[in-house]
């Protein structure tokens, strides 16, 4: 990536922080990390923040495969869709101080992957169940295509289950 596209990046990055349109939190002030999800792209924790019981999702990108012009791309897409009751909210973002990496700070999905949660749960569910889960994928795919964004990789270990208290 040119110098100048990552210097926008910090740029965008840093105004939105100072104009509270994107949340910081201070990496030190996560708790209880534990790794939930690694692939080529970087990885994801699950953290507690302060002394909260709340999780969050950290995902950290790997910047010799994501450039943080990418980051700042994955943010705004993200941003712009995620008051979408059926889509995982971004609540901001954090730095690993030591290895200067941005991460996104995201809701953490509570019970998993749908391809996991059918393959443990599909004898549990009945008829009104598994007709809430497709309607509410259909309702965060239909939303997305009104804002003329394509997923282009939707499958069901890219579809999270998460029980919204
Ligand atoms: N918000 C989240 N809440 C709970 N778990 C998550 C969350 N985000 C990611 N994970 C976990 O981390 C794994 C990797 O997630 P992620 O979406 O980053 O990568 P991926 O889907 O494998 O890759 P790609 O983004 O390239 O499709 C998921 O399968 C899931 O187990």
């Amino acid at each position: 990536m040119s110098n100048n596209k990552s210097e926008d990046a910090i740029d965008w990055l840093e105004k939105s922080i100072a104009n509270e349109n994107l949340n910081y939190y201070k990496y030190s002030e996560f708790k209880n990390i534990e790794l939930i999800g690694s692939g080529s792209y970087g990885s994801v924790v699950r953290a507690n923040w302060k002394n909260s019981d709340i999780f969050f999702a950290l995902k950290t990108f790997n910047s010799d495969k994501t450039t943080l012009k990418e980051v700042v791309d994955e943010i705004k897409l993200q941003k712009s869709v995620d008051f979408h009751e059926n889509i995982l909210r971004i609540c901001g973002i954090t730095k690993l101080e030591t290895e200067k990496k941005y991460s996104l700070v995201l809701e953490y999905a509570d019970s998993g992957t749908l391809k996991t949660y059918l393959s443990n749960h599909f004898d549990e569910l009945n008829w009104n169940d598994k007709y809430k889960l497709s309607f509410q994928l259909a309702s965060a795919v239909a939303f997305l295509h009104e804002c003329e964004i394509i997923h282009r990789d939707l499958h069901s270990d890219n579809i999270l289950i998460h029980q919204r208290k």
